[in-house]
């Protein structure tokens, strides 16, 4: 497994720290999105003379002039259009009001302004680049998010599927192949600076769309063991274990073990962290705001603790680690279950016991916690010691006609609620965190 990145120009080290800190570029991400003119060694090796000729002490003006000369703007993309892409899928047909069903059309055309693929030059010289590089075409975000994005291609691949582009659908999902086939799982975005984190882990439940849609088994038999990796890496990793009485329920979380400022967001981080006073404290804040970053909800009052373990606090108090998300949980049930079911159906009971078995952990505890009728708020008081006063998108997706989780008979924990609460009312939408919490 590769958990963190070591790169010392675009993840950690002093040229980093110089020039994230001179603020040249308004924001952190363009400087690790550039692409080296000449080797690492090269650009190492200037930096050592342009320390020494400078005195160790570089004025904006010079670092502004190191960056041109070794520099370049990324680059790593070329556009991409999917040779599977109609602009007259079925659904649009199935669309009886037109001011919707043009609405739905113009929004499908987003797939050609939005693919992108990665072009030969990142292959030839990967060191260069801070891109990780892939082998299909797939979405990206856009705007300042010019890569592949975890969890975003999960909501992305159900779009492409109602738009009928299953052949995109492998593609990106072989990408995520690659990438645990590389590092072992995979992390939050395909930029090395991503390494130190994850995101809400999607590869699986994606799996399980492609081969739902193309009944591919010969794909599934090839391609299992990455899956099984993968939830692996969130099971050795992750988890944790929640005692309640004289139950063990085991759990996961969302946790990065780094303790450097975010390459993309480093000045912020260094300036979030400042109220810190001990080195050891800064560490830790940077370690939290990556793991409050691992959740995809970067950021929310759901991640802040105040003294008082209520939310009444900025960015800098994030310590995602104290809560058990039940969004993360319901995906791993959810994943844990499809496993189970495609090693049935590739007929090897010994390691679908692996799938079982975990499904039946997860079972054992999102059962109990997540589909009862009483239930639609109280997940995330339960298993985070907070309450939750209004609907917000993680606590609804356990009940999405529960199809993350399985059928519920036990209503014990949700009994006892009432004791667990603390009476604070904790958001996830932005709105209510802009406002407060309460
Ligand atoms: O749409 C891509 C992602 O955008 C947000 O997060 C990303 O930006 C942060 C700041 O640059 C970065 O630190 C984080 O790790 C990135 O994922 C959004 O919060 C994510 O949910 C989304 O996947």
């Amino acid at each position: 497994l590769t958990l963190r990145c070591n790169n010392s120009i675009f993840c950690t080290g002093p040229l980093l720290h110089l020039i994230q800190m001179s603020k040249i570029f308004a924001d952190s991400k363009t400087f690790v999105d550039m692409r080296m003119l000449n080797s690492p060694e090269e650009v190492l090796e200037n930096w050592d003379t342009f320390m020494e000729e400078n005195e160790q002490n570089p004025s904006k003006y010079a670092i502004k002039k190191f960056i041109t000369e070794n520099f370049n703007d990324g680059d790593e993309l070329e556009y991409w259009i999917g040779n599977d892409y109609t602009s007259t899928p079925r659904i649009l047909r199935k669309i009886e009001d037109m001011i919707v069903r043009n609405f739905t059309a113009s929004l499908m055309t987003i797939w050609n302004k939005l693919g992108r693929k990665v072009k030969p030059e990142v292959f030839q010289y990967p060191e260069r680049y801070s891109f990780v590089p892939i082998p299909n075409g797939f979405i990206i975000p856009g705007g300042r998010f010019k890569e592949l994005y975890y969890w975003d291609s999960y909501w992305i691949v159900k779009g492409l599927l109602i738009s009928e582009m299953l052949n995109t659908v492998k593609g990106m999902l072989e990408n995520f192949l690659s990438i645990i086939a590389k590092y072992g799982f995979v992390p939050n975005g395909s930029r090395i600076y991503y390494l130190s984190r994850s995101q809400p882990p999607v590869t699986t439940m994606i799996a399980g769309e492609y081969v739902e849609a193309s009944k591919d088994i010969l794909w599934l038999k090839k391609n299992i063991k990455y899956l099984d990796l993968e939830l692996r890496y969130w099971i050795d990793y992750k988890s944790v274990k929640i005692r309640k009485g004289v139950h063990v329920y085991t759990l996961s979380r969302y946790i990065s073990d780094c303790t450097l400022p975010r390459p993309e967001s480093y000045f912020e981080d260094i300036e979030s962290c400042e109220i810190f006073e001990t080195e050891m404290l800064k560490k830790k804040c940077y370690q939290d705001l990556k793991s409050a970053v691992e959740t995809g909800w970067d950021f929310s009052s759901r991640w802040i603790f105040d003294e008082t373990g209520g939310c009444n606090a900025n960015v800098s108090y994030s310590d995602a680690k104290r809560v058990i998300p039940v969004d993360l949980n319901s995906f791993l049930c959810k994943s844990f279950k499809l496993m189970s079911k495609f090693y049935g159906m590739l007929n090897d009971d010994m390691n679908a016991t692996f799938g079982r078995t975990n499904t039946i952990i997860g079972r054992k505890v999102l059962i109990k916690l997540c589909t009862a009728r009483k239930m639609e708020l109280g997940m995330i008081m339960i298993i985070s010691n907070r309450s939750t006063g209004g609907i917000s998108g993680p606590v609804i997706l356990p009940l999405c006609g529960r199809k993350y989780t399985i059928n519920l008979n036990s209503l014990d924990l949700v009994k006892q609620l009432p004791s667990i609460s603390n009476g604070r009312n904790c958001f996830s939408t932005k709105e209510e965190f802009q406002h407060h919490c309460f």
